[in-house]
């Protein structure tokens, strides 16, 4: 459904600065209906990739097929046209705050050529898809992150895409709200079957809501797995990337609380020592 076939995406340098390469001939077939996690760390080039699937980002080559279209060979008017198969959600929600709920998603209507008369209605329907009918008059200093989010959700769904793109959804809530989020995404993707893409440095978002998984470093994609596959333990990743990114420990080096107090101790009366002049 989503076809990303070579590509690279690099920066200019600036001011006589060197380039960088963030995207580096990345190839990833995404089925229909299927829910795909990015995870890497970061400035692995994961947004990039994200924006290069909607053109956001052009790809410097490569080609990006959605449904088969090509859009990397349309000209502007047609890519715009198809860009509308494409809702994307941000991490920090990029709502206009002077707008509210309701028309905050009816924006995206409007932007793809919806007559007045329907765009009212059809935002309504989408913040009910999100469980936020109530709060369509409500301004986005008056919304929790997680509402926030959600009305973002229901802005991408509006359109009715074929592809939803989440570029870190759930970096900027708490864990409660994270979880009511991905909640919502999966529903979507299981009711609506739009083909979603997840980019997070998350192993929890990317094992609770994803089917498939590609693991970026320095804009390759390195490891590829589905994630059935890693909870079965039939997945073993390959790369040192991989097997630190994949591994829940956090890699913290402590020192065990009684080793600690009996450092602490010896260390206190030493000093206490040393202060009498003993
Ligand atoms: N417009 C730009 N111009 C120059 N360099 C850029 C630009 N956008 C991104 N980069 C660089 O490309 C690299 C990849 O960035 P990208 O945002 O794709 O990584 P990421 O994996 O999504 O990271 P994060 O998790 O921090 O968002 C980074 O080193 C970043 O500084």
């Amino acid at each position: 459904m989503i076809s990303i076939r070579n590509v690279s995406t690099r920066f200019a340098g600036k001011g006589g600065e060197e380039g960088f390469t963030a995207v580096d001939d990345v190839s990833l077939e995404i089925p229909a209906g299927s829910v795909q996690g990015i995870i890497g760390f970061s400035g692995a080039g994961k947004s990039t990739l994200l924006r290069n699937i909607n053109l956001l980002e052009r790809p410097t080559s490569g080609h990006v097929l959605v449904d088969g279209v090509d859009l990397t060979g349309l000209g502007d008017e047609e890519l715009r046209r198809e860009r509308h198969q494409i809702g994307m959600i941000f991490q920090h929600f990029n709502l206009l705050n002077n707008r509210t709920a309701v028309e905050n998603v009816e924006l995206s209507l409007k932007f793809a050529g919806v007559k007045k008369a329907a765009r009212r209605r059809r935002a309504h329907e989408a913040l009910e898809i999100v469980d936020l009918a109530e709060k369509a008059k409500s301004y986005p200093a008056k919304l929790s992150g997680g509402q926030k989010q959600r009305v973002a959700i229901a802005r991408a769904l509006v359109t009715k895409p074929k592809v939803l793109l989440c570029d870190e959804p759930t970096s900027a809530v708490d864990p409660r709200t994270t979880a009511s989020v991905l909640q919502y995404l999966a529903d979507i993707n299981q009711q609506l079957g739009i083909t979603t893409v997840v980019v997070t440095h998350e192993l929890n978002v990317v094992k609770s809501i994803a089917d498939n998984v590609a693991v970026m470093d320095a804009g390759r994609a390195v490891e590829r797995f589905a994630v059935d596959d890693l909870n079965s333990g039939r997945f073993h990743p390959q790369t040192e990337i991989g097997r630190y990114l994949l591994d829940d420990d956090l890699h913290i080096t402590r020192t065990p609380l009684a080793e600690r107090s009996r450092h602490t101790a010896a260390k206190g009366a030493a000093e206490t020592k040393e202060h009498a002049g003993v």
